[in-house]
């Protein structure tokens, strides 16, 4: 990865956040780059998450000899070269047509793991293999079938994916006020019923119902607005794979997540797209860490743009961080080639991070290298 690191021959991706995003906003239409981009509500959980960067600064110490610097980590015993992570973005085909395969095939090549959403574009067999000897997880919407839900989860299993992200912040969309304005949504469109249409339970589900269409039956059966705790087990029980649940902010859910036996928690407000008004992912993080201590895996997204915004989440007590719309501003942009300048540009910029703060490795990164600040 060593040589990765130097080269920024390719620059067809711009570095900053704000330039990748109005870049990707000229390849798109309206309705999708507003989907992607926009917040819930009047969209204050958006803003929250970059300002709760900003109101923390690093104080960096010098002289610590840094002529080597390494970004690698573990999570749950599992290798990474660095601290990061693509996150579940469903429905990237709306962005590029060769969506998750593109993504998944630059992230192998960085051996940054991928998680492939339930409602991709592609079949998570045919991400599987775009993504080859790389590193996978599968993020599930819990179905409202249990069957199904059990189904996806073996299906992933067997495709070589390494653990299962439950995301738990969506029992119903969020008030995303842009998409009803534009009345554009990918998902009631159909965007994101591969995994649907593949899946040999879903089909029997099907078959049982005559007249019954592809896409009404996964809007059927796609929210499940009474999940639980006890909803756990079935999967438990189905797959021999850790399992993270991804949406949590307060700090009694993450002790609920110890006492339920989850191996891993992934603090995020959804990006600012679920409840708007919610606290910002980096500012939820002290109390999380405080409660769970180094019972569980912590890792976080939601405003993750920097290097230096990693530095800060994992002083904060985060393991690893998730990025979001920067590696699909990447994709939309430049397809597979974008997603691994996306990816280059971050592993440079927290490696320059951590040099210029005197940190040789990601285990040493603490509180006392961080400081509250108000702007
Ligand atoms: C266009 C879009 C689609 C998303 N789709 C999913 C999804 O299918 N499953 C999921 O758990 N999260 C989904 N998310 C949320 C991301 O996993 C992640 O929490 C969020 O994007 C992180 O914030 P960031 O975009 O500010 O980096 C989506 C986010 C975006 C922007
Ligand atoms: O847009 C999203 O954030 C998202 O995760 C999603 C997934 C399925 C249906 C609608 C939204």
């Amino acid at each position: 990865m060593s040589d990765v690191l130097v080269n920024v021959e390719r620059k067809d991706v711009p570095l900053r956040f704000e330039d990748l995003e109005n870049e990707a906003q000229k390849h798109l239409d309206k309705n999708v780059f507003d989907y992607e981009q926009s917040g819930a509500g009047i969209e204050e959980t958006l803003r929250s998450n970059r300002e709760a960067f900003s109101n923390w600064k690093i104080v960096p110490r010098v002289m610590r000899d840094v002529s080597t610097v390494s970004l690698h980590t573990t999570i749950n015993g599992q290798s990474i070269p660095a601290p990061i992570l693509l996150a579940p973005v469903g429905m990237q085909g709306i962005s590029h047509p060769d969506g998750e395969l593109a993504s998944a095939a630059a992230s192998a090549k960085y051996e940054v793991p991928f998680i492939a959403s339930t409602v991709s574009s592609y079949t998570l067999e045919e991400i599987a293999e775009a993504n080859g000897n790389g590193k996978r997880w599968f993020q599930l919407y819990y179905p409202n079938n249990v069957e199904i839900a059990k189904s996806f989860v073996k299906r992933a299993e067997i495709a070589g994916y390494e653990a299962i992200v439950i995301t738990v912040d969506m029992p119903l969309i969020g008030n995303r006020e842009r998409d009803r304005s534009n009345q554009y949504s990918p998902f009631l469109l159909g965007a994101g019923k591969a995994n649907y249409a593949a899946d040999p339970v879903f089909q029997e589900y099907l078959a049982a119902k005559p007249g019954a269409a592809v896409l009404d039956e996964m809007l059927q059966t796609f929210y499940r607005p009474g999940l639980n705790w006890e909803d756990m087990k079935p999967i438990r029980d189905a797959v021999d794979l850790p399992i993270y649940l991804k949406g949590i902010l307060h700090p009694d859910d993450a002790e609920e997540a110890v006492k339920h036996g989850i191996d891993g928690i992934v603090v995020s407000n959804h990006g600012g797209r679920q409840l708007d008004g919610c606290i910002a992912t980096l500012d939820a993080l002290p109390l999380i860490k405080e409660r769970v201590k180094d019972k569980l895996p912590i890792l976080l997204d939601s405003g993750v743009r920097s290097g230096p915004d990693i530095f800060k989440a994992l002083a904060l007590g985060a393991d690893a961080v998730l990025l979001g719309r920067p590696f699909l501003y990447g994709l939309t942009i430049a397809g597979q080639s974008g997603v691994e300048q996306v990816i280059q540009n971050v592993l440079h910029d927290l490696k320059t991070t951590m040099s210029l703060s005197g940190i040789k490795s990601i285990q040493e990164i603490n509180a006392n290298a961080i400081r509250k600040t108000y702007r």
